[in-house]
């Protein structure tokens, strides 16, 4: 048997839920609302940037757009972000990343307010995340991985996951996670020896080390299922994951495409974090 693990279906129930709390938050005169942080025109912050807009629409929250120069300067920076941390009309921020050399990402991170960091910037929601404190954020991209395991009811407890990858970002969030689900958690990376002995051994194996096609048949235990959270584009404009489609589609049991996987879940997470941003900021 082989699934198609597609994210659009996990993308409308999540939607369908936040549905009714925007609802009721806006009889409440309460409008949730997300600010969009972006330095400079990088065209891949820019299509983030149009998804997210067009999730919070259909749902009914509020996007701010905060465009700043490429060229702009810490000061200048932290005082843009200080106007939405005290804005109490925006319930969530967004940072798109990477940011310019210029900018000191370390205090950057440290000076979003923890209360609306929807995406996990603060170590405030890190240490909340390692403890599994859930009063905190998770960044939006693993967060997505794991709803589309449990809408599709794939059993983790117990099962070999190997996350391939170990940014902050999808990487070592991933791996807490699948954790706190009861996985047996193996993390691999760019210096791991032997990696495709490891990889073939996983149940569930978490691709996300950002490049394109990079996971082979070879890779790929017999009935695995493989979450796919590379977004690669190439001199044409395809979209392309971190796994070789066809050779997943001859050996996984179930897989996430790329694109209309992960992806097309991200934005629906973000929307969600949102709405707990704004719950809890009007408790
Ligand atoms: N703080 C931060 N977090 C990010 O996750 C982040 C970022 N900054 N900066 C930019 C990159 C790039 N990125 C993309 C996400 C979706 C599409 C995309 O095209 N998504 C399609 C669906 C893709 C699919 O179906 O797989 C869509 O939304 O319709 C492109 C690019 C996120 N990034």
């Amino acid at each position: 048997m082989n699934e198609l693990l597609k994210g659009k279906p996990v993308a409308d129930a999540i939607v369908e839920a936040l549905k009714n709390d925007t609802t009721v938050l806006e009889s409440k005169d309460i409008i949730p609302c997300l600010a969009l942080i972006r330095v400079g025109e990088k065209s891949d912050d820019i299509a983030y940037e149009r998804g997210i807009v067009k999730r919070c629409d259909d749902i009914g929250i509020k996007t701010k757009k905060v465009e700043l120069a490429e060229n702009i300067t810490q000061e200048a920076f932290l005082s843009a972000l200080k106007e939405v941390n005290e804005d109490s009309l925006v319930h969530g921020i967004l940072i798109f990343r990477p940011l310019p050399k210029q900018l000191d990402e370390k205090v950057i991170e440290v000076s979003i307010a923890p209360g609306k960091d929807v995406d996990c910037l603060h170590p405030e929601n890190t240490a909340k995340l390692l403890t599994g404190d859930e009063s905190g954020f998770v960044p939006c991209t693993p967060m997505a991985v794991m709803e589309i395991f449990k809408h599709y009811q794939i059993p983790l407890e117990g099962k070999n996951a190997v996350v391939l990858g170990r940014s902050m970002v999808v990487g070592k969030p991933a791996a807490l996670l699948l954790l706190q689900e009861n996985a047996t958690v193996t993390v691999a990376h760019s210096r791991t020896k032997e990696l495709e002995k490891i990889t073939a051994g996983a149940d569930i194996l978490i691709a996300a080390i950002g490049r394109s096609e990079f996971v082979r048949e070879a890779h790929i235990k017999e009935g695995a299922v493989v979450a796919d959270v590379g977004i690669n584009v190439d001199e044409e404009g395809n979209m392309t994951g971190d796994v070789h489609q066809d050779e997943a589609k001859s050996k996984a049991g179930a897989f996430t495409p790329v694109p209309g996987g992960v992806g097309s879940v991200t934005t629906a997470v973000l929307a969600k974090q949102v709405i707990k941003a704004c719950k809890m900021q009007h408790k």
